[in-house]
Order: structure tokens, then sequence, then C-alpha cells
């Protein structure tokens, strides 16, 4: 059985802006993780990536379809099985400082929810589980920074921290939002490194959520990758084969962006694609069929027409009416 399924999710919002309406942040989302997977979400900003992570720690109630741990309905578990669920899934967030209670030091905030859940029965059990984690996540000494406030501390060590708090509480998965984004550069491998770790050490799943496909491919080599626009999936596959066959003209330009230096490890779809626009379509009005045709270089009629469906191609899935049609002009072209 599945840790956390996604059975037709979704969810709107009202506007943000002036303007009246509603935006439709996740549609009917299915997705799977099995236990000790990774998956990179990507696609760019605003395509729904935080949101399902917020979905898939209960941060966000979808207003249709529904979440399941183990199985079971996260909203119909008894009060014993959510805090379980709650325990198991933990998000790291994208800002590390936000994450933290600015008035509180690092040990005030991270011992609370350790008593809380009965993980530890008083300050110094809990100070020990800290020191263990902080010990595997890079943070030595640990009482160093236990006592120290977030803004005492740099992006990296917080977003270390953070991942200590979250492996503190023993989970089954991670959703871990743009942990590196905000961490630099030189940074952001060994954060990486220390993820993938937990993953094989701890069998920890986790969701790496991005706008850069370059990390999601480090962190997610043996995992799968699932590609988001304007709130729908519309591809995935195991990641390795998604990046060297993408098939959605979207994930295509993707791939095409991504420098890369060794140019036999250049996908053969690695080249520019020219999309007819770089804009989104407007979230208050979108087009009718497929959502991206306004961007595509290769619509056609259907793809103004209807709405394309996720279907099976190439070991993975993709909505594009065009897909193997698409493959095939690029097969020919080169
Ligand atoms: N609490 C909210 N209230 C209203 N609208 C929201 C809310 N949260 C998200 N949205 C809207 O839902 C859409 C998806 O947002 P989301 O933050 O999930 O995208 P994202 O892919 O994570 O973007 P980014 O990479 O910039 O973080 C956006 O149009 C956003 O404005």
């Amino acid at each position: 059985m599945s840790l956390i399924e996604l059975n037709n999710t979704n969810i709107s919002f009202a506007s943000k802006g002036k303007r009246k309406g509603s935006v439709n942040a996740l549609v009917d989302m299915n997705l799977t993780i099995e236990e000790g997977e990774i998956l990179a979400v990507v696609g760019e900003s605003g395509c729904g990536k935080t949101t399902l992570g917020k979905v898939i720690a209960d941060i966000y109630k979808p207003t249709k379809g529904e979440v399941l741990y183990y199985g079971k309905n996260i909203h119909k578990l008894s009060k014993k099985e959510y805090e379980e669920y709650r325990l198991a899934v933990q998000m790291v967030h994208q800002d590390s400082y936000a994450a933290l209670n600015p008035n509180k030091t690092i040990s005030q905030s991270l011992i609370l929810p350790l008593l809380r859940h009965k993980l530890a029965k008083n300050n110094d059990e809990a100070l020990d589980i800290l020191f263990e984690y902080f010990n595997e996540v890079g943070l030595n000494p640990p009482e160093i920074f236990l006592e120290k406030y977030p803004h005492q501390l740099s992006g990296g060590q917080r977003q270390r921290i953070l991942l200590a708090r979250a492996l503190s509480v023993r989970p089954k998965l991670i959703v871990a939002d743009e942990p590196v984004s905000m961490v630099d550069v030189s940074l952001r491998i060994s954060l990486l490194n220390l993820m993938a770790k937990m993953n094989q050490k701890y069998k920890i799943s986790f969701i790496y959520i991005t706008h850069d496909l370059g990390t999601a491919r480090y962190i997610a080599a043996h995992g799968k990758i699932m590609v988001m626009y304007l709130g729908r999936l519309i591809e995935s596959n195991k990641i390795q084969e998604a990046i060297k066959n993408p098939m959605h003209p979207y994930f295509q330009a993707l791939v095409a962006a991504v420098p890369e230096a060794d140019s036999n490890r250049r996908s053969e779809f690695a080249k520019e694609l020219p999309l007819r626009s770089l804009d989104m379509p407007d979230l208050l009005n979108l087009p009718e069929g497929c959502k991206f045709h306004p961007r595509c270089p290769y619509y056609k009629d259907i793809c103004m027409q209807e709405e394309p469906k996720l279907r099976n191609l190439n070991g993975g899935i993709v909505a594009c009416h065009r897909a193997e049609e698409y493959m095939k002009i690029i097969e020919t072209e080169e």
C-alpha cells in the first residue's frame, strides 16, 4: 500500500488581486508516494508545487478529492491515527528564517514538539535526541547552534536545523519545498547529499519541490519526476528516462534550458525549443483545450479544443495530444 496517495485532488483559491475569480492551484491531481521513494516535482513559479506539498502535509485542505495515508483518507483518521500521520509527514519550507520563531533560541523551538508528541519525557531526553540529529546534519558541536537565535545563523545552517527538526520526529516522508534555493550555491550540494543520505539511511521518502531541473536530477537520480503546469500534472516518469526522452513540449523546453557541460550527457532533445510565448496565461482566464497551447510551437486544432488527458507513454505518463507525433518529428529532423 502506498505511503501517500492523492485521488483526483483539487484546490482553488479566491484570487488575491483586484479582479474577482478563483485560481485552480491543483486540478485533478493523482499521485502515489511509496516508502523510501524520492519524487522531484518541477515546474515554473505559480504552477502549484508548494500548494501540492501543503495539501500532502495537510496545511491546505483540498476543495475536492482526497489525500490517503496508507490507504486511509487523512480527514477521516482517528485522533491517534491523525497524530501519527502528522508526525510521519514533515514539511521543510523554502524560507528557513520564516520557519523558525525569531524570539526563541533553536533549542526552545525544537524541544517543544518532542515533548508535545511524547517523543521525549523531559528536556534532557529531548536535548539528547537533538544532539544526535544535529550531529547527523553536520551541525557540530550541537550546543553552539542550539543556543543561537535564527538571525545569528546562516541560511545553510538554518536549513540544516529545519532538516534536523524534521528528522527528530522520525518521519516517513519529508516534503522539501525549494530547500536549497535560498542557500549559497557552494552549500547546495552538501544539503542535497544530506537528504540523499537520510533517504538511504532511514528510508525516508522525499518530495523534492523545485524549479531547478539540475538539482532535481541530482537528488532524485534513482527516483521519479513529475512536471506540473498550471496546477496540472502533465508528465511523470523515472527521472533519468524523463530527461533523456522528455515527452511534453513544455518539459522539453525545461530540459533544453538546463546547462550541461558534458555534451555526451545532453539529452538529444536538449536544444533550444522556441516557445511561442514566454508568459503564462492569465490565471483567471485560462485558454480552452490544452492549457499550454498558446505557448506550444507544435499545437494543432485539437490542442485548442480538447484538454489532453494523461495517458501511458514510454514507461511514464503524459498529457499531450501530439507527444508521439512530436517525438517522431524530432527524430526525423536530426
Ligand atoms: N493561500 C493562497 N491564497 C490564494 N492564492 C494562493 C494561495 N496559495 C497559493 N495561491 C495561488 O495558487 C497558485 C499556485 O501557487 P504555488 O505557491 O503553489 O506555486 P509554486 O509552483 O509553488 O510557485 P513558487 O515556485 O513561486 O513557489 C498561484 O497562482 C498562487 O498565487
